[in-house]
């Protein structure tokens, strides 16, 4: 593709990854890739098929037997999982206790490491993660690694649910996003880190514009080099 660079963003839990990297592919006719969407739809299906989830075999097995597809809809994406639109079920409590655990064994790491980097072939892409600038697409023109404080990350978590209809307590989302945090940083493989040659992006006063803008802007340098 004729300019198209690959944009990594990698960062902890709700820091603004995917809302970003969904705005500034569209302003650049990227394709836009939520990895933790994989990991989830994966973890959705294993609590419905019943699957250890501490058993990396089985795991591995059953992510081979599944069609996890991303699809543009309404300006962002949906997960369909074997055919079915399961965008909102993997963002169920459940699963985002659960998913940590699943994303940390090496089979489904490596087979969605293979898949995600199908998907970024031959295109200008923008992928969010945890080990997209480190592992997945270590190439990647620019890498972003974001962030925010725990307690404005709560607090997004927190509206967004209000607004999905779904009331939760604030103390009980701060306390999950850091365990999850910490169950990502501190994982043998792939483990959420920020790549040496990323740029560090404090979103913790900074508005969704003002990110999407300083990332665009960032990119287009990029692209003119
Ligand atoms: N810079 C920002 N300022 C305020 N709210 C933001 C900002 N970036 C993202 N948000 C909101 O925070 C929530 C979490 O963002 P999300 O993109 O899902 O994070 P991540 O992909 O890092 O988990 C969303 O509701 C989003 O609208
Ligand atoms: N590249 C990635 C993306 C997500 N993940 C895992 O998937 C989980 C969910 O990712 P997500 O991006 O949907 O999480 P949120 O920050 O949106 O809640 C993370 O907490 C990680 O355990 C990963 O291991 N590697």
């Amino acid at each position: 593709m004729l300019n198209g660079i690959i944009i990594a963003i990698d960062g902890p839990a709700a820091a603004g990854k995917s809302t970003i990297a969904k705005k500034v592919a569209q302003k650049l006719g990227f394709t836009y890739i939520d990895t933790g969407a994989m990991y989830r739809a994966l973890t959705h299906k294993a609590i419905r098929s019943d699957i250890n989830m501490d058993s990396d075999k089985d795991l591995g097995d059953l992510l081979l037997h599944t069609e996890i597809l991303l699809i543009p809809k309404n300006g962002g994406q949906a997960v369909l999982i074997d055919g079915v639109d399961c965008s909102d079920e993997i963002r169920s409590q459940e699963v985002t206790s659960n998913v940590s655990k699943v994303a940390a064994h090496t089979t489904v790491r490596k087979l969605m490491i293979e898949k995600q980097r199908a998907l970024a072939e031959g295109t200008g892409v923008v992928m969010d993660g945890r080990d997209i600038g480190t592992a997945v697409l270590p190439a990647a023109e620019l890498k972003i690694f974001m962030t925010a404080s725990v307690d404005e990350r709560a607090e997004r978590r927190f509206q967004e649910n209000e607004k999905r209809g779904i009331h939760s307590s604030l103390s009980q989302l701060k306390e999950e996003i850091e365990n999850r945090d910490r169950a990502d940083s501190e994982r043998e493989i792939s483990p959420l880190k920020m790549a040496d040659d990323a740029i560090l992006v404090d979103t913790t006063s900074m508005s969704i514009d003002e990110v999407a803008d300083k990332l665009i802007e960032l990119a287009e340098k990029r692209m003119e080099r």
